[in-house]
């Protein structure tokens, strides 16, 4: 029998109030219950691959706080449960769940979730709710509903004795205990084994703290940290990142004055580690070749005291308008966007810049705490992420100038985006060294690579490694063929092997 949780208003809320203040949402209709905008929520995550966070913030919109987070508690434990709701659900139904309309599985899952994982809600509450969202939103005629009323029914009569899962082998159990597709599971059981496999999925369902960052141009830690507490908001100095604060009980960030001024910016540790390797210096010329929504740039340009310049990239013309509307919230002049694709070559920038930062598109299954409903993206779509991976990075080590610094960095745990990209970079761009960095959150420096875990680190899953492109003897002939692309070993034996 699984463990029956309670509900963490608390922590749901901090989730809820996650929401990127540059994420978007069209009008839609309000829902007018918790369980509805729930509802509402999981079905635009399934058919229309909405993000469950933004989504509920528009079904929700018009509901009381409470009644926000018990939204955003039901949806995010559906998205984290939906394959253990599934394997109850299939022993109760009558009907294959395949054969089983999507909106009213849904509905089924939701009120799954209430009955075996909450237990403040009784479940005679959870039937009769979804019976009547099947009505109001599905349209149902009285034999669905009568379905629906009779599973959840059937499966509250044996809520002490459910069914325990009896799996073959380990991905499977994995996969249907943590809800992880089977794909995913088995990945990480080869990459990490059992016992880290089972910690990372386990921390892939709880929730994730959020990190401020405190704009060191605009205030001062201690400042900030006393202006929340005051407006009666949790919040204690990060364990060991500098100028950051973990909060909670924070509401809408965004509508936060510290927010709204520039103070404060939502970053979680890891993303800020890759900025940290890129180590850039006031006076530089950074690249950051695919910037959107600006997080790291803000945070390079904020690290060079407002100096030097920030070339800011992105593919998508409507993003650099989030890039720039943060630069604005954050007085930060030295920002400048460009709409760029990162795999095509711009020859004015070739060896122009001293930091090219690659944080580039990835399958994101690093941050699947805070986005529950990546983890069912389709598989087949994410198989052509190393292409334009290798594609940017490829392309983009060009611009860096001799002795300057190469970041590649990824929110995602998966090998074949991350240590495979940088080990063929390695083999093919002999120009480029890895490199030893330090960064806040591990103890140890880092050689060359380094990826970040749920819960080991308490961050975001990340993968970032650093490079340094090495410079040629002045008197070299070989010197007028710097482009750090696709360098033969002649060129690198003409190197001095060594960085500037
Ligand atoms: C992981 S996100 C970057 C997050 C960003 N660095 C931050 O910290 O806010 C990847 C970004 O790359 C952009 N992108 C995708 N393909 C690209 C390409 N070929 N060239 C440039 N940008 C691209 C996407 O639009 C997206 O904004």
């Amino acid at each position: 029998m699984l463990r029956r949780w309670r509900p963490r208003w608390y922590s749901c809320f901090v989730w809820c109030s996650f929401i990127s203040p540059t994420e978007e949402g069209t009008a839609v209709t309000e829902a007018r219950s918790a369980r509805e905008a729930a509802a509402r929520a999981l079905f635009a995550v399934r058919e229309e691959g909405a993000w469950s966070a933004p989504a509920l913030r528009r079904y929700a919109a018009g509901l009381s706080a409470r009644d926000a987070a018990l939204a955003t508690a039901l949806t995010g434990g559906v998205l984290q449960n939906r394959a253990m709701c599934d394997f109850y659900l299939a022993h109760f139904s009558s009907i294959r769940l395949k054969k089983v309309q999507p909106r009213i599985l849904d509905l089924l899952r939701l009120a799954v979730y209430q009955m075996v994982w909450l237990d403040r809600i009784p479940n005679a509450a959870a039937v009769n709710e979804s019976v009547a969202l099947a009505r109001s939103l599905c349209h149902a005629d009285k034999r669905t509903a009568g379905y629906v009323n009779g599973v959840l029914r059937a499966l509250a009569r044996s809520i002490d004795h459910l069914p325990q899962p009896d799996c073959a082998t380990k991905a499977e159990y994995y996969s249907l205990r943590y809800s992880h597709p089977q794909w995913l599971t088995e990945l990480y059981l080869e990459q990490f084994g059992l016992k880290q496999t089972r910690l990372l999925l386990e921390a892939d369902n709880a929730p994730a703290p959020t990190v401020l960052r405190v704009n060191t141009l605009r205030a001062q830690m201690q400042q900030v940290q006393d202006e929340l507490a005051a407006q009666g908001i949790r919040v204690t100095p990060h364990a060991c990142i500098p100028n950051c604060l973990t909060v909670s009980g924070t509401g809408n960030i965004e509508k936060l004055s510290a927010f709204a001024q520039g103070r404060v910016t939502v970053q979680d540790g890891a993303s800020q580690m890759s900025v940290y390797a890129l180590d850039p210096q006031s006076g530089n010329r950074v690249l950051d070749c695919c910037a959107a929504p600006g997080g790291k740039s803000f945070f390079i340009a904020e690290r060079m005291k407002n100096t030097g310049t920030v070339v800011s990239c992105d593919v998508y013309g409507h993003k650099l308008e989030k890039i720039q509307a943060g630069a604005e919230r954050l007085g930060l002049t030295n920002i400048q966007t460009e709409l760029q694709d990162a795999s095509e070559f711009r020859p004015e920038w070739e060896g122009k810049f001293d930091r090219v930062l690659c944080d580039v598109p990835c399958s994101g299954m690093g941050i699947i705490r805070k986005k529950p409903e990546i983890r069912y993206k389709d598989e087949k779509e994410l198989r052509g992420l190393p292409g334009i991976q290798r594609a940017i990075l490829d392309n983009a080590c060009r611009y860096v100038r001799p002795g300057g610094i190469l970041v590649y960095s990824t929110c995602t745990l998966l090998r074949r985006e991350n240590e495979e990209i940088v080990d063929w970079f390695a083999q093919t761009h002999p120009m480029f060294q890895k490199t030893l960095f330090s960064i806040p959150v591990c103890e140890q420096n880092v050689e060359g690579s380094v990826t970040l875990l749920p819960h080991i680190h308490d961050t975001d899953g990340f993968f970032v490694a650093k490079f340094r492109k090495m410079a040629y003897y002045e008197d070299d002939p070989a010197r007028g063929n710097e482009t750090g692309g696709n360098t033969g070993t002649e060129n690198r034996r003409a190197c001095i092997g060594e960085c500037l």
